[in-house]
Parts: structure tokens; C-alpha cells; sequence
């Protein structure tokens, strides 16, 4: 017990261990035939025997000889009647008091006197008796005390050890990995709550079962003998036929060099996988670079949005579905000074036409029946200091429209309902898979609120325009879904490649990722065959038939042929070399490397002839 719980309970060693001191008591008493009394350092009896023991809890004076010998710390013998003697004379018992003579001895722990034990004579006979033997009674009494003191540490210890046990097994328990502990035979001692959680099994099921009862993968012998932990090995699990992956560390158990036991500590790969998939898209995502795209289209775009990012002014973003727009739009707001403030996208078509004017510029409170109490601001008030991103902008409704014209030009909004405006500082990001301007013509969108939003409109190209990017995409979505299921797909067929590149990807980008996940899931092979497209990529190219027939060129060849036709138009030399890079979109480094792959340099005889 600490000092400080010590003083708030104002409960001493002797009285934490009263029946073991108790015992002590009568022991004694039944061996040397005195009243025994033990007396705590507040002064209180918590063990006696005779009238010690009607005593017990009653606590005497600070003059009495029990205080004095606590105050003192040393042994003493009482040799005569307390009134006759100079160490009662402040005791407030000594005229009752029918004490003949005694003997006690302080018990000392931790250097600390906490408290006495003392054997008292009340007649002659016994007065005598105890006098006759005082030292031999006075060595006991020591050995006695120091019987208890040593009592009273293996408590303690104990009592410390079960609250570390306790403390423990609390963080044995919070941590995610499974753990589990077996002694040098390889015997389990001990799972955690995860390691039940991970294998679906109890501890009852499990502790004294052998190890490699429940994994496969490992020798504990081995592991025991080298007496190196093992960091990151693979081990399996089978659960009733299914079999699950982990990747342990093994950590000897040692005490005095010697090995008795170990601790495995495990993960699920499955989840593993999906924390690194996660983790790599988080971390790519939202920045310029962070855009996949080498495409000379692609890479202009990065450059100038990348200069328009540092600007406020209000940016328009075109393309198909699925072609990043979004993406882009958060890129730029982390590339802006306003990156610290909060990036709202809302989608202008999602939202039901009664709503989206209160989700985009809020409501007072008692504005309409059901408006909430104290309001609520909408999304251009959350976005102050940020940036909102107004998403398929071209299905917002036409009254919103001049309400937005207005914020536009004000630089202010109004809750629906109030009668003050809020000034806002937003920067606006607008995107439309439609074609406002044909719109326009058909008056379902305002033209001049298009010329407001597109001070700088961005159009980014469907993926089929851009087929380098597309290879690129398609490997990258390769790597990722390899890593998140856990498999080793290597690459694409041939066919599916050429189907890859003529496939027209209505949804894009988004579509093309769905496919590769699709296909990594499915495949069993380490290389994903047609067999594992979706039928919707499958049947385009049945109805289609001559598009994926083994008649068309292959990728190479299409790639050959092209880079080739460049040459033979732009010519051989630099300069002309980086025109027929740009006329296909590649970037220079890849137009150089590709006409190296392709053995076009020096072996493409017509292209020297004609440059
Ligand atoms: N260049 C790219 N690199 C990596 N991932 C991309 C790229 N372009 C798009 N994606 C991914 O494709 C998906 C669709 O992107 P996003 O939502 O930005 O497209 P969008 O044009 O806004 O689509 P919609 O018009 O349907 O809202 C997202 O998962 C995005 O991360």
C-alpha cells in the first residue's frame, strides 16, 4: 500500500494483515503461556490474546510504554509494576493499569517501526517465570517480529504483482495484435482477446493445446534453439477448412538466458493488405502529383493547375464521368493557400431540388415548417476560407442559379428566412460532365452565370483519348488490388490489353478501376485473361466482334505503327522527334524510350530515308 493510500485510510501494515497477526497472537501464547498483545504505530490493538484480546481496536495513549517503544524503536523489558516505574509515569492507564511486568519488541519494516509485539505477566508466578527468561523471551519476540515484518513484504509483494498482473493483462488485451504465449514445449499458456478474435476460438478452447495444433508454418524447437526473435514470418491458420494468412514475430521468453516459452504476436495479411491499400491511396491522394497521368494532355493540365491553384478565381472543370474532376478539385484546393481551411463538395444532382437551396446557403431558424432550432448554415458558410466544390453544377435549377449569380457577384449569402447577409470567403470549383454551352442554347442554363463560374475552365480529356495514361492506370490499379487481395497477378494477356485499349470506358477512369478490381478478384491465374472481364467489357466486344478479333494489331504493333507514322511525318532530329512526341501525347522521355523498345532508331530504314 503507498504512503498516501496509507494516510487517507489511516489503515496500517499490521491492521491490512490483522488475521494473519492474530494467529501469530494465540501461537505464541499457546507455546510460551503469556498474554500477548500487538499494538500498530497509531496505537491501536489489532491482535492480543486474554484481556488483549477484549481489547482489540482500542487505542492507548502516546505516554504509554507501546508508544514510547514505537517512538524509540528499540526493545524493552519491563521489570516491575507500572506505577513503581519511570517509563509509565505519563501513561493515562498506569492507576488501573495490573501489569507486573513484560517484554516488547518493536516490528520494524522497510526501516520504519510499525508497529510492537509484547508478552505481559500479571501475577508473581508469571512475573518470575518471564523475568528468569527475559533474554531467551526477548530473542523469540525479535524472530516474531521479524517473522511478521517478512509476512507483511510478501503481501505487499503479492498485492503488487496481482495489480501489475491486472494492468497487464488490461493492455495484453487492448492491443490489435493477436498474441499468444506457450511454454518451451510449445504448449499454449496464454491468448489475448484479439488472438480469440482472430482465430474465432476461446481460451478454454486453446491454452494447453500444442502450437502447431493451431499454426502451421513455424518449428518451435527451431525457434528455441536459435533464440532469435523472428520478425514478420508467414504463418497459417486453418479454420474449419478455411485457411487464414498471418504475419507474426515470434519473441523468445527468457529468464536467466535461459528460454521458457515464447510470444507470438500476429496479424490478419487480409487486414494488413487493406490498411497498406488504404494508406497508399490516402497518401497519393488529393495532390497534383498525386494524379496519375503521363500524357502530354494530362501533364500540361497538372501544370496549369498548378498555377491557377495559388489564384482565387473561380475555375470550371469539364470531362466525362469518372474522368477525376473531383480529384482534381481537391488537388487544387491542396495546392492553394486555403489547404488549411475546409474543402465542401456538393452534389448539385444528388440533392432533391427542395433541398439543395437550404444545403447550399442554410436556413434560419423558423424559416419553414420542420427548419431546425437555431438554424443552419449551408455549405458556402462551411467552406468559409476554403473552397467549394459545386458538383454537376449543370442540374442545378434555374432560380438557384440566380442565387448563385448573386453570391458570385456579392460575395455574400443569405440564409433562407434572415435578413442579414454573411459574407463569405470561398473559392468556387464547378464541375459538369454536361455541355452548358448547348445548354445555353436550350435556356436551361444561365449564360452569364457560366461566364462567372468558367474564368478558368479546365476540360479533361475521356480515358480512351489518352491511352498512355490508360496502360498506366491499369497497371497502377494492378499493383493496388494485388496488394489489397493478397495476390500475385503479374499482368494482362495480350487480348485483354488490346480489349483494354478499344474498350470505350463510358465511365473512365472509375469504370476501368471497377474492372481491374473485378478481374484481380476473380482471377486464379497469375495473369488475367479475357475470362476475367466482366461481362458488361465482355459482351461489348461480342457485339463488336472484329474489335478483339486476333486480326487486330497487337498493342506493340499498334504502338510500333504509330510512333513510326510520327516519325515518317515529322522526321528524325530533335526537334522533330519532340513534335511527333507531342502529336501522340507522349511525353519526350517516353517517345525516346518507346522508339528504342520498338527498335525503330536505327532499324526503321524508310524513317531515315525520309528524314
Ligand atoms: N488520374 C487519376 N489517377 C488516379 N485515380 C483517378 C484518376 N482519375 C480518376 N481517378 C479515380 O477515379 C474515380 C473517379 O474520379 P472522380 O470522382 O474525381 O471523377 P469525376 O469526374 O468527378 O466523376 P463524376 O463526374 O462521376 O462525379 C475516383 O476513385 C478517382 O480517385
Amino acid at each position: 500500500m503507498s504512503a498516501v493510500s496509507k494516510l487517507l485510510s489511516l489503515t496500517s501494515e499490521l491492521k491490512l494483515n490483522k488475521s494473519y497477526v492474530q494467529q501469530i497472537a494465540e501461537v505464541i501464547a499457546a507455546v510460551i503461556e503469556f498474554e500477548v498483545a500487538i499494538i500498530d504505530n497509531n496505537l491501536e490493538v489489532i491482535a492480543g490474546t486474554g484481556k488483549y484480546q477484549s481489547e482489540i481496536g482500542f487505542v492507548y495513549g502516546k505516554g504509554s510504554i507501546t508508544g514510547q517503544i514505537i517512538n524509540s524503536g528499540s526493545n524493552f523489558v519491563l521489570d516491575d509494576e507500572p506505577l513503581n516505574h519511570n517509563i509509565c509515569k505519563d501513561c493515562n492507564q498506569k492507576i488501573i493499569c495490573k501489569l507486573k511486568a513484560g517484554i516488547l519488541s518493536p516490528i520494524i519494516w522497510t526501516g520504519d517501526v510499525i508497529g510492537t509485539i509484547s508478552i505481559f505477566a500479571f501475577d508473581d508466578r508469571e512475573k518470575n517465570e518471564l523475568l528468569s527468561n527475559r533474554d531467551k523471551l526477548l530473542d523469540f519476540l525479535m524472530k516474531i517480529s521479524a517473522l511478521i515484518s517478512s509476512k507483511i513484504g510478501e503481501n505487499e509483494m503479492h498485492g503488487r504483482l496481482s495489480l501489475m498482473a491486472n494492468q497487464f493483462s488490461a493492455v495484453i488485451n487492448s492491443i490489435v495484435e493477436g498474441l499468444v504465449t506457450i511454454d518451451h514445449s510449445g504448449f499454449i499458456t496464454h491468448i489475448n482477446k484479439s488472438a480469440e478474435k482472430l482465430l474465432n476460438i476461446s481460451t478454454q478452447q486453446v491454452c494447453g493445446r500444442h502450437i502447431n495444433d493451431i499454426f502451421q508454418g513455424f518449428s518451435v524447437p527451431k525457434v528455441l534453439k536459435l533464440g532469435q526473435p523472428y520478425v514478420e514470418q508467414e504463418i497459417q491458420y486453418i479454420n474449419k477448412g478455411e485457411v487464414c494468412l498471418f504475419i507474426s514475430t515470434i519473441t523468445p521468453i527468457k529468464t536467466n538466458q535461459e528460454i521458457i516459452g515464447l510470444v507470438i504476436s500476429f496479424r490478419s495479411i487480409r487486414e494488413l493488405r487493406k490498411l497498406a491499400g488504404r494508406l497508399i491511396r490516402e497518401d497519393r491522394k488529393y495532390t497534383l502529383d498525386g494524379i496519375l497521368g503521363t500524357s502530354k494532355t494530362m501533364t500540361i493540365l497538372k501544370q496549369k493547375m498548378q498555377l491557377v491553384a495559388a489564384t482565387d478565381s473561380t475555375i470550371l472543370i469539364t470531362g466525362e464521368s469518372g474522368t477525376g474532376k473531383e480529384l482534381f478539385a481537391r488537388a487544387i484546393h491542396e495546392e492553394s493557400h486555403r489547404k488549411n481551411g475546409p474543402f465542401i463538395a456538393i452534389n448539385c444532382g444528388a440533392i432533391p431540388e427542395m433541398l439543395l437551396e437550404s444545403e447550399l446557403f442554410g436556413y434560419e431558424e423558423g424559416a419553414f415548417t420542420g427548419a431546425s432550432r437555431g438554424g443552419k448554415p449551408g455549405k458556402f458558410e462551411l467552406a468559409n476560407n476554403g473552397t467549394i466544390f459545386l458538383d454537376e453544377i449543370g442540374d442545378m435549377p434555374m432560380h438557384l442559379q440566380v442565387k448563385l449569380l448573386r453570391v458570385l457577384q456579392e460575395v455574400k449569402i443569405e440564409r433562407i428566412g434572415g435578413v442579414k447577409p454573411v459574407w463569405i470567403d470561398v473559392r468556387i470549383i464547378a464541375a459538369t460532365n454536361r455541355n452548358l454551352e448547348e445548354m445555353i442554347k436550350e435556356k436551361l442554363f444561365r449564360s452569364d452565370l457560366f461566364y462567372r463560374l468558367s474564368v478558368i475552365p479546365f476540360y479533361i480529356p475521356p480515358l480512351r483519348e489518352r491511352k498512355e495514361d490508360l496502360m498506366l492506370l491499369l497497371h497502377h490499379f494492378l499493383d493496388k488490388y494485388n496488394l489489397i487481395l493478397g495476390k500475385q497477378i503479374t499482368g494482362f494477356t495480350q487480348e485483354v490489353q488490346r480489349k483494354m485499349l478499344t474498350y470505350p470506358w463510358q465511365g473512365n477512369v472509375r469504370e476501368l478501376e471497377n474492372a481491374v478490381e473485378y478481374a484481380v478478384n476473380i482471377a486464379t491465374n497469375d495473369i488475367i485473361d479475357s475470362t476475367y472481364l466482366s461481362s458488361r467489357v465482355n459482351d461489348y466486344f461480342e457485339q463488336n466482334a472484329s474489335l478483339a478479333s486476333g486480326d487486330q494489331p497487337t498493342l506493340a504493333e499498334l504502338e510500333k505503327t504509330a510512333i513510326a507514322a510520327a516519325l515518317k511525318r515529322f522526321g528524325s532530329t530533335g526537334q522533330a522527334k519532340e513534335k511527333a512526341a507531342d502529336s501522340l501525347g507522349m511525353s519526350r522521355s517516353t517517345f525516346y524510350r518507346k522508339i528504342k523498345e520498338l527498335g525503330l532508331d536505327t532499324k526503321f530504314p524508310n524513317i531515315n530515308k525520309l528524314s
